[in-house]
């Protein structure tokens, strides 16, 4: 029996890193009586056939999961965000985090293009929020080594808007991914990506990175995300006020002597990190409890 990471799926093949080779493996019939599907990302125990196959046995205990893209295990979410060339909107970042935080998998704040624009105000808002904030130009190469640093020998995915640089930015952290970036993209539109496989690359330094450009957000369906209240404690700036508010259950949306709104007030949580809360509060409170899994 060996152990290893599942790369890549592909065609009802699993390509397995055991850190010195990557073994082609089949999944033995029980998972598929089991209704369990191996992801890429999993830790998985498999029977070596000595040439080059093998047979996948078990698949070990995941830290997480995600199902657009279908991965595993991913201890960090870099999300990408510009203050130019497209100007992120704050809410995006802060639904990806909240799902990151939800999911025990560490977000980091990368803001893209500073060549173009320091995006003042969204590096402060997450830096100030308790976050790695980090600023970077995939154009001149500032701050690249740097985010080489943080996510040195973690497994993390990139996510971003459109156009953020995403790709540039992998392609900058190592030259041989070669993704194609920019006037291909728009040429090809949507359909370049949303075909592709999700596949984990091993970087020099040892970090494996998700190569999953094209997907706008981390998504998930919504009825998959938190209850209302299990919202707040996705907002870690918000934690030390939660259980300071005058009533038991405050929602921190528009209530008398809620301690969060107050900290708003006073500044020490950003205006537009509540609006993201109170914005995603209001679409948990639709979801109907027969639709969450
Ligand atoms: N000035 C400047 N332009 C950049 C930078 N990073 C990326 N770009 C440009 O922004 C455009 C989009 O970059 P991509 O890397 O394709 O963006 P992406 O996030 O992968 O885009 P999608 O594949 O649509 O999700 C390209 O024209 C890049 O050349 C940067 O740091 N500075
Ligand atoms: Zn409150």
């Amino acid at each position: 029996m060996a152990e290893g990471t599942i790369l890549k799926a592909l065609s009802g093949f699993y390509y397995v890193d055991t850190g010195t080779a990557v073994v082609t493996c089949r999944a033995r019939g029980k998972f598929r009586h089991q209704k369990q599907t191996p992801l890429v990302g999993d830790r998985v125990v498999f029977t070596d056939l000595g040439d080059g196959t093998g047979a996948l046995d078990e698949i070990l205990p995941r830290r997480n999961q995600f199902s657009r893209p279908a991965v595993a295990n991913i201890e960090m979410l870099v999300v990408i965000a510009s203050g130019a060339i497209p100007v992120t909107d704050p809410f995006l970042i802060d639904r990806v985090v909240s799902i990151a935080e939800s999911r025990n998998c560490e977000p980091v704040i990368c803001i893209n293009k500073c060549d173009l624009d320091a995006a003042e105000t969204l590096y402060q808002t997450y830096l100030a929020a308790g976050f790695t904030t980090l600023r970077v130009s995939a154009e001149t190469g500032e701050g690249i080594d740097r985010l080489r640093e943080v996510i040195a020998g973690k497994s993390c995915a990139f996510t971003g808007n459109s156009g953020v640089g995403k790709s540039s930015i992998l392609n900058a952290l190592e030259p041989d991914f070669g993704l194609e970036t920019g006037a291909v993209s728009e040429k090809l539109g949507r359909g370049r990506h949303t075909t592709r496989h999700v596949e984990l690359f091993r970087l020099s330094n040892g970090a494996v990175v998700a190569d999953t450009p094209g997907f706008s957000s981390f998504d998930t369906e919504l009825h998959e995300l938190w209850r209302p209240e299990d919202l707040p404690g996705t907002f870690r700036e918000f934690r030390p006020y939660l259980d300071q508010c005058r009533f038991q259950g405050c929602a921190h949306v528009k209530e008398k002597g809620c301690a969060v709104r107050q900290a708003v007030k006073e500044g020490k949580i950003a205006p537009s990190r509540h609006a993201s809360y109170v914005r995603l509060y209001e679409q948990a409170k639709e979801v109907p409890e027969w639709k969450r899994k």
